[in-house]
């Protein structure tokens, strides 16, 4: 495995600082759009926002102890450090490819196995204040304090609300996968189950989109939040060329302190066109058979892989309504013996069989085999970490990687052993609706 790398040198040899302060609440997209990449945003449904931009850090990991690297590494850059705490902490934005041998090849340029910054300037909005942070690696107080006079004066000078702009519009779409290819790696999938080497393999869509002008993604975030209120919306941004961006609703796990919280998310029926009908189709997907199982898989593994970390506690079973589409959901929660580092439960929890399947290993073969696309970091971790090993990560679906005119967007199903090909490439079309209505004008 390639050891981590630091922007600076050694993590060993740098010395981080940080410093902060409140500032008036600005347009968090002004604030990306008067800065190049990399750039990150990240919001929480518990009111948390951060924007970012700037690299006073780095941190790079491959292969099977990618993320294992990044934590040992993150807690020497962070040993020497002298910084803010509270809301104003200073924290590691990014994640990982679904899986740990990835390559980065287009679409996916500039997004390796796994890697993480901290940006040289952050800026946190929660429900009392927001907050600006400045950092730097070389340990110079008198450099970090001219930074936070500076980028303090340029927040001033941003407005509190910035219109969102055109969507880029559509000149063309395309599945990479024929409704015939999907048809075909599903009945293989349950040939698999049927012989008993397979229980379940998520399997998914690249929609590959040709817009008519360029994308500001952090717009298209923006007209997402509209139609996902209550999820995750995240992007990240290494380069000018192409940015990963989502509205999961799904988180793969939040630790604070030694309380850790994930949940159980599968199982999809569509939304009503009427609430009567709306909750009839929640009646069925609470009753099918099929779905539960498919649903259930998720939780046992998620509960099998923390019990050995400490108490478990799942609570009771709900349906999740997004714009298009509504899952079974099931909050699990767990107070863990000892120390842990978010990055340590990334690590034992994905890929859940959420987006993977079980038995992993041939879930992950079948993956391979079965895709006709590169994964990158579709369906993979994506949050934060801070210097005390707490952070949150949802799991990045409900997504796409943008640059330029070109978008592709992702969308992914489990398949069990009653699946139906034709019923799951609709589905996949109902996953895929809303980021694409987000990047379509209105004729
Ligand atoms: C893999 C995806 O969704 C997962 C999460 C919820 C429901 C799912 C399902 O019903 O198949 C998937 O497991 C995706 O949106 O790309």
């Amino acid at each position: 495995m390639e050891s981590p790398r630091q922007a600076g040198g050694d993590p060993a040899e740098t010395t981080l600082v940080a410093r902060s302060r409140e500032v008036p609440d600005v347009s968090f997209r002004a604030f990306l759009a008067g800065r190049g990449a990399p750039r990150v945003h990240w919001a929480a449904p518990d009111g948390l926002e951060v924007v970012g931009a700037g690299e006073a850090a780095r941190l790079t990991g491959e292969g099977a102890e990618r993320f294992e690297a990044i934590r040992d590494a993150a807690e020497t850059t962070f040993e020497r450090a002298g910084m803010p705490d509270g809301a104003a902490r200073p924290r590691f934005f990014g994640g990982g490819a679904f899986h740990d041998d990835h390559d980065p090849a287009p679409p996916w340029e500039g997004f390796p196995p796994a890697t993480f910054v901290l940006p040289r300037i952050q800026l946190v909005r929660t429900d009392e204040a927001t907050h600006l942070t400045v950092a730097r690696c070389d340990g110079d107080e008198a450099a970090l304090a001219r930074d936070l006079d500076a980028a303090a004066a340029e927040i001033d000078d941003l407005p509190a609300m910035r219109p969102v702009g055109e969507p880029p519009g559509v000149v063309a779409s395309r599945r990479t996968t024929t409704e015939a290819e999907w048809a075909a790696g599903i009945e293989a999938a349950i040939e698999r189950i049927e012989q008993g080497d397979l229980r379940k393999v998520v399997l998914a869509v690249a929609l590959a989109v040709t817009l008519e002008e360029e994308v500001v993604v952090s717009d298209t975030l923006e007209r997402l939040r509209r139609s996902y209120p209550d999820c995750f919306r995240f992007l990240i941004q290494p380069s000018d060329e192409a940015g990963f961006f989502g509205v999961p609703p799904e988180r793969l796990v939040r630790l604070d302190g030694d309380h850790a919280e994930t949940e159980a998310l599968a199982g999809t029926v569509a939304r009503g066109d009427t609430p009567e009908e709306d909750a009839a189709l929640a009646d069925s997907l609470l009753d099918s058979e099929k779905l539960q199982h498919e649903q259930a898989l998720v939780a046992e593994a998620i509960e099998e892989h923390l019990a050995p970390l400490g108490e478990v506690t799942v609570a009771e079973q709900g349906v999740r309504k997004l714009a298009t589409v509504q899952h079974l959901h099931t909050p699990i929660q767990a107070d863990l013996d000892g120390d842990a580092h978010v990055l340590d439960l990334v690590d034992a929890l994905h890929p859940t069989p959420a987006v993977g399947g079980l038995p992993p290993e041939t879930a992950e073969r079948v993956i391979r085999e079965t895709e006709t696309f590169e994964r990158g970091w579709y369906a993979a971790p994506v949050g934060w970490f801070d210097a005390s090993g707490d952070g949150e990560f949802a799991v990045g679906i409900r997504s796409a990687v943008a640059g330029g005119r070109r978008a592709t967007l992702f969308a992914g199903n489990g398949i069990v052993a009653d699946s139906d090909p034709a019923a799951e490439w609709e589905e996949v079309g109902l996953k895929l609706e809303p980021i694409l209505a987000a990047l379509e004008r209105e004729n």
